[in-house]
């Protein structure tokens, strides 16, 4: 087949030209049950032209819930994972998602979903944790990965984001390469680690955010490297939501705590590494930060998004390392633009790497994560609503919030639903699911205020929190709550953290009944 001068120009290892194929000519080597991996992390980096390729064979076959495949994926993928949803092409698929066909698809049973955090899935899934069942031996059948450009040694050099790509290239039979002509190549802008097993790994060495040591790029064996295709579609990322009063009054609080914790000495001017999780939240209070007059900047994280551009822009960030950079149609633009300048100051490692609990300890990271809700005693939920409805996952929230010196947890105080503007508290009495507890959270912030939990009880922190934190429609409602419980836990000798059981999710209930939180009564 004919091969196109971009495509040439990206792949400098001659013996990979002799495997150029089209995505529509490798269908035959997909077979239902198969284990796959996909190269890409939050919606950016993953392949594109075999996924689209299969999905059109699905559709035009009638072939939905007969071709499916346990599917891996470092964290979100772009919307061909959706459209594998729709067409009940995903038979399993971990660790994190993105868009509401895959969530409905996990919502309504049709996929076998699990989350783990990020730092582990790559590892765990090289162990054969996740394969056990096999009989053959294999992990993972195809990886299918992007690729910005190939060196002459075959290796791969990926895209915006590396996730789990060093781990699924390990660990695959047979590897295809999709490389992206249509997106500048990212050479230059990656150190990865390849995956050491215990008991003999070696620590990561990196002391700072900007050392780098491992390699620029993913070794492969070309024996297994099946195919390479051309891929012409670039990532397409939403816009982010405009930050609001809402956004910006979070920023705010956080703004003059960190402010304050300066002048304590806590943190110096520069503050500490910081980590910024996905979403509309976390994009506006990183913006809020941009506004502040912190210089220095540095950023250890898994994902960037476009605010971070901003604060590269106006000089306060001096260095940021990633596992993926997301950024909108607009922020790829900018950041094209001034490449020579962005390129010197960014560095995109694996996420095994990026979300390692030992480095983010080590650096004594600030976490700053959104979370579905917090209870009054500081567990949060990050995933499931009303303890049932998945969301995206975990991702690499409980990582960072682990293990970080500060572990901070942003969200609005309510949430609108169809009938009551304010009819979703995220300040709750119990969290109906946990996934960062009580022992990882120094502060919770909403809009209305921030809640310094460090060295509280939990009967105090309930206070700090429904006092600072809670909407003014429900804090009554809240310290009536706590007051209750403690009532009947004086009487019980059960104090510590006092809760009423029979009550405990009243909240949910009531909005699963009434469409709103506001419980009138506990009786
Ligand atoms: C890849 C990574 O791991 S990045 C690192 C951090 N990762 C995480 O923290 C993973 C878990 N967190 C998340 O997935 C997100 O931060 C979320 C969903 C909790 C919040 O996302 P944001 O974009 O900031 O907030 P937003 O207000 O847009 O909410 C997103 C959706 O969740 C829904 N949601 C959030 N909280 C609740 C709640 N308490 N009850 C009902 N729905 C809720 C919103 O209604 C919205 O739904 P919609 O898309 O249908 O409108």
């Amino acid at each position: 087949m004919t091969i196109s001068s971009l495509l040439k120009e990206r792949v400098r290892y001659a013996p990979y030209l002799s495997k150029v194929a089209r995505a529509e000519d490798l269908l035959p080597l997909f077979k239902n049950g198969q284990y796959i991996g996909w190269s890409g992390f939050t919606g950016v980096g993953a392949p594109k032209a075999i996924p689209q390729a299969l999905a059109n064979h699905v559709e035009a076959n009638k072939l939905q819930s007969q071709l499916q495949f346990n599917l891996f994926v470092g964290a979100s993928a772009g919307p061909e994972e959706s459209r594998w949803a729709e067409l009940d092409m995903i038979a399993r698929r971990a660790p994190h998602q993105v868009g509401k066909p895959i969530a409905r698809a996990i919502n309504e049973g049709r996929i076998q979903f699990f989350d783990k955090h990020l730092s582990m899935f790559p590892q765990d899934l090289t162990y054969g944790f996740y394969t056990r069942n096999r009989t053959d031996g294999k992990i993972l059948d195809y990886s299918i990965i992007e690729a910005t450009a190939i060196k002459e040694d075959g290796s791969i050099v990926p895209g915006p984001s590396v996730g789990g790509s060093p781990e699924f290239v390990s660990v695959s039979d047979k590897v295809i390469i999709e490389v992206n002509t249509a997106t500048p190549s990212f050479e230059g802008l990656h150190d990865i680690d390849m995956p050491e097993n215990p008991p003999y790994r070696n620590p990561y060495p990196y002391t700072s955010v900007d050392h780098k040591c491992g390699v620029d790029s993913i070794p492969v064996d070309p024996e297994r490297v099946v195919a390479i295709v051309e891929s012409t579609t670039r990532d397409l990322v939403p816009p982010n939501t405009p930050s609001d009063d809402m956004s910006r009054a979070i920023g705010r609080h956080l703004v003059e705590f960190f402010e304050n914790e300066v002048r304590h000495g806590r943190l110096p001017e520069n503050l500490h590494p910081l980590q910024s999780g996905i979403g509309n939240i976390a994009n506006a209070v990183i913006e809020g930060l941009s506004g502040a007059s912190f210089k220095n900047l540095t950023v250890w994280t898994e994902v960037l998004q476009d605010s971070f551009l901003d604060l590269f822009e106006n000089g306060s960030l001096d260095y940021a390392t990633a596992t993926s950079i997301r950024l909108t149609e607009s922020g790829f633009e900018r950041f094209f633009d001034n490449w020579d300048n962005f390129s010197k100051k960014l560095c995109l490692r694996s996420q095994v790497v990026s979300n390692n609990p030992e480095m983010i300890r080590r650096l004594g990271v600030i976490a700053m994560n959104t979370p579905v809700e917090v209870d009054i005693y500081a567990h949060a939920n990050s995933t499931n609503v009303s303890g049932s409805r998945m969301l995206n996952g975990l991702g690499g929230s409980a990582d960072f919030l682990r293990n970080a010196k500060l572990s901070i947890m942003h969200t609005p105080a309510a949430r609108p639903t169809k009938t009551d503007p304010t009819g979703i508290s995220t300040i709750v009495p119990m969290a109906s699911h946990v996934d960062q507890t009580e022992h990882d959270l120094d502060v919770v912030v909403t809009d209305q205020g921030l809640a310094d939990l460090r060295g509280l009880s939990p009967r105090e922190r309930a206070r700090e929190i429904i006092k600072n934190c809670a909407h003014p429609d429900y804090e009554p409602i809240l310290l009536d709550y706590l007051e209750r419980s403690e009532h009947y836990a004086r009487k019980n000798r059960c104090l510590h953290e006092p809760h009423m059981l029979q009550n405990a999710h009243k909240f949910h209930l009531n909005l699963a009944e009434k469409g709103t939180m506001k419980v009138d009564s506990w009786d």
